[in-house]
């Protein structure tokens, strides 16, 4: 019953049912309840004519014999009349302990025992109506209170769980409940939100089970679990006791998977039609099996919009904070980029060969052309791509770098264009991708010759239409993005070895720039020592004036198979050990280099590429004593990344037999 349709100032009831089946008694009540000024809505002997005229006309109070006719007592309508929440008062000569006691299980408002003095029952329903108008507004101030507090659950400065827990605490007095489901119907791939639920494990303490906790007691798999999901059938307001829960587990198979689990009996649900045309689901499940009554249901009835609000306002919140988290991921990674940023000035050379790319650089950089850097390992293909964005009139917005070797093939294709929360397992929120972070600006596409096969024609797809297509989406996203790649594989060769598309290949050589190796610029060399070791002095907070004449000549007289980097590190390590401002050599620049050896080796013998390589790489990390990272380790000995090292080993099934990193 609605709360509004009562009114408590009401002077008395107006209307009362008699269920009495002695027709003088009943007769007499009559006479003495019109006198008074009541209307009896009509006697009724038995339980079943009684509930007749109560669903034809409710009353205001219900005067019931213990003893009727029929099969059914006056304590089983007692039953029905609070479920209805209709006052009722005892009339009954019975003085039976045990019957006295069954009705008072019942709560009445009040008790006659027959015979009875007309003054007797006036007072009688006096104090009934007065109890019972006092109880509702009891109800009322009670449920004021609950909307309140659940409103508060909003400002709370707390994350999704937290913020649903408290909801969960507040229901607790009002609906009893072993453990408390919150959140949407489908999870996770359609709906944003996470659903939680808490299993009651002390008086006011709880366990949170989210997804994943509850996948581990269920021993389920995600894919499983979603299967599951898909065949809940839509579950409108309802109660299920007893049978009637075994019942609704046979349909519902999160029900019963929830019932299993944590021994539960009845439930009562709600569903929440949210903002976002979605469905959000309150579940009250109990040991008992009957724990849920009608007026929980009604409670919770009232309790509906407040209740949609709340949810609907939580969604919100939880939305903006995902917006806001997503936002400080992308101004960080951009910040990131703007502090390593270098610009034209710090390309340092003089060399024909490096004018000859500058003035490549100036004739490409105002155009959108795709361009194509092409070097040896540390010939500073980075830095070329940087100048390029930098002169271009994409400057102002970012310039994304994806280093196409470091990541395992699976996650290229999620890094490059993002994906869809859900797409595949582990794809717990949604991600923007790199071409769509780079939009109006820059895409460095570095070690573009590793990019698997199969995305080759993805990457084609985005460079003649500009649109992506992020994983797991449904529809295309444009993206104003200029690609700039670069490689140290001759892609040519690798076109004709068939491990890169053609096609692609003709769309990034639109503007194909070449470093040259620093063996080949080796007027450069000087100038870029003097560069390094000034930076090196400032980072060391050492005084450092240059290298000694015979240093000076060894790097003359190097081959440089790691070209800038390598000449970078060899500096770096010679001016930590240094313990004079002059800077002299002492390692043999023959002995660091694991390429001197495969070089001497008989030129007779000669390995297919892919085993090279991989004999490359297992030959320093062994020098390297298997460390991949810092001075000396297997990537600097390489004169790679130590990404790039990593994914090369991945991709080679090289695993590290020592961690000494
Ligand atoms: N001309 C240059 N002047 C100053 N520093 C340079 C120059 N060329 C390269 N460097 C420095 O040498 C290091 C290696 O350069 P970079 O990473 O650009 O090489 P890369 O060709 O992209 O290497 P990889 O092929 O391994 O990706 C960087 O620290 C870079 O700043």
């Amino acid at each position: 019953m609605p709360l509004n349709a009562i009114n408590v100032n009401q002077e008395s009831p107006q209307t009362i049912l008699l269920v009495e089946d002695e027709f003088a008694v009943a007769n007499d009540l009559q006479i003495i309840l019109k006198k008074a000024g009541y209307r009896v809505s009509g006697i009724a002997f038995t339980v079943e004519k009684a509930l007749e005229i109560i669903h034809q006309q409710r009353p205001d109070l219900v005067l019931l014999d213990i003893h009727l006719k029929g099969a059914q007592t006056g304590i089983d309508l007692a039953w029905q009349l609070s479920k209805e929440a209709i006052p009722f008062v005892y009339l009954s000569a019975n003085t039976n302990t045990s019957i006295l006691e069954q009705a008072k299980m019942t709560k009445p408002y009040g008790f006659l025992v027959k015979p009875f003095r007309e003054k007797d029952v006036l007072v009688a329903l006096e104090i009934a109506h007065y109890r019972h108008a006092h109880s509702i507004e009891l109800q009322v101030r009670q449920e004021q209170a609950l909307q309140i507090k659940l409103t508060d659950a909003l400002s709370e400065r707390s994350n999704w769980e937290q913020r649903l827990l408290t909801v969960a605490r507040l229901f607790q007095p009002y609906i009893p409940f072993d453990y408390m489901v919150l959140g949407p119907e489908r999870e996770p791939t359609q709906n944003a939100f996470r659903s939680y639920s808490f299993f009651r494990i002390g008086l006011d303490d709880y366990q949170t089970i989210g997804t994943n906790t509850f996948l581990q007691m269920t021993s389920l798999s995600m894919e499983k679990y979603q299967q599951i999901l898909s065949q809940v059938p839509y579950d409108g307001e309802a109660l299920y006791n007893g049978a009637d829960f075994v019942a609704i587990c046979r349909q519902n198979p999160l029900k019963a998977l929830i019932a299993k689990t944590f021994r539960l009996e009845s439930n009562l649900t709600i569903p929440l039609k949210t903002a976002q045309n979605g469905t959000f689901y309150v579940s009250f499940f109990s040991r008992q099996p009957d724990t849920y009554q009608p007026n929980h249901l009604a409670l919770l009835l009232r309790m509906q919009p407040s209740l949609t609000l709340t949810v609907d306002r939580l969604l919100a919140f939880d939305k903006i904070e995902q917006l806001s988290e997503q936002l400080r991921q992308e101004n960080t990674y951009l910040l990131e980029e703007v502090k390593t940023g270098a610009n034209f000035e710090e390309i340092i050379g003089t060399s024909p060969s490096l004018l000859a790319v500058f003035n490549s650089i100036e004739q490409v950089a105002p155009t959108d052309y795709t361009v194509l850097i092409q070097g040896e390992t540390g010939t500073g293909k980075e830095l070329i791509a940087r100048a390029v964005h930098n002169r271009s009139t994409r400057k102002t917005k970012a310039l994304i770098k994806l280093n196409c070797a470091a990541l395992p093939t699976n996650l290229i294709e999620s890094e490059l264009f993002g994906h869809e929360k859900g797409a595949f397992t582990g794809a717990v929120d949604k991600r923007v991708g790199k071409f769509e972070l780079a939009h109006g600006g820059t895409i460095f596409l570095d070690e573009i010759g590793e990019l698997p096969l199969e995305l080759q024609p993805k990457l084609l797809r985005v460079l003649q239409e500009k649109e992506i297509e992020r994983v797991g989406g449904k529809g295309s996203i444009y993206c104003d993005v200029r690609v700039i790649a670069a490689t140290n594989r001759d892609l040519h060769q690798e076109v004709i070895a068939g491990r890169f598309r053609q096609d692609l290949f003709y769309r990034l050589n639109v503007f194909p720039i070449n470093l040259p190796p620093l063996r080949d610029r080796r007027e450069d060399l000087i100038p870029l020592a003097n560069f390094f070791l000034a930076k090196i002095a400032k980072k060391l907070g050492k005084r450092l004036t240059g290298l000694s004449k015979t240093s000076l000549e060894q790097l003359q007289n190097y081959h440089w198979p790691g070209n800038i980097r390598e000449l970078e590190h060899l500096l770096e390590r010679a001016a930590i050990m240094s313990t004079t401002p002059e800077i002299f050599l002492r390692e043999s620049l023959t002995t660091h280099s694991i390429s001197t050896p495969l070089a001497s080796q008989s030129t007779t013998f000669v390995k297919p590429f892919d085993q090279a390589e991989r004999d490359n790489v297992l030959a320093a990390l062994k020098q390297a004593n298997y460390r991949i990272r810092g001075k000396g380790g297997a990537a600097e000995l390489l004169n790679i990344k130590p990404t790039t090292l990593e994914a090369k080993m991945i991709r080679m099934d090289i695993k590290r037999s020592k961690s000494a990193d």
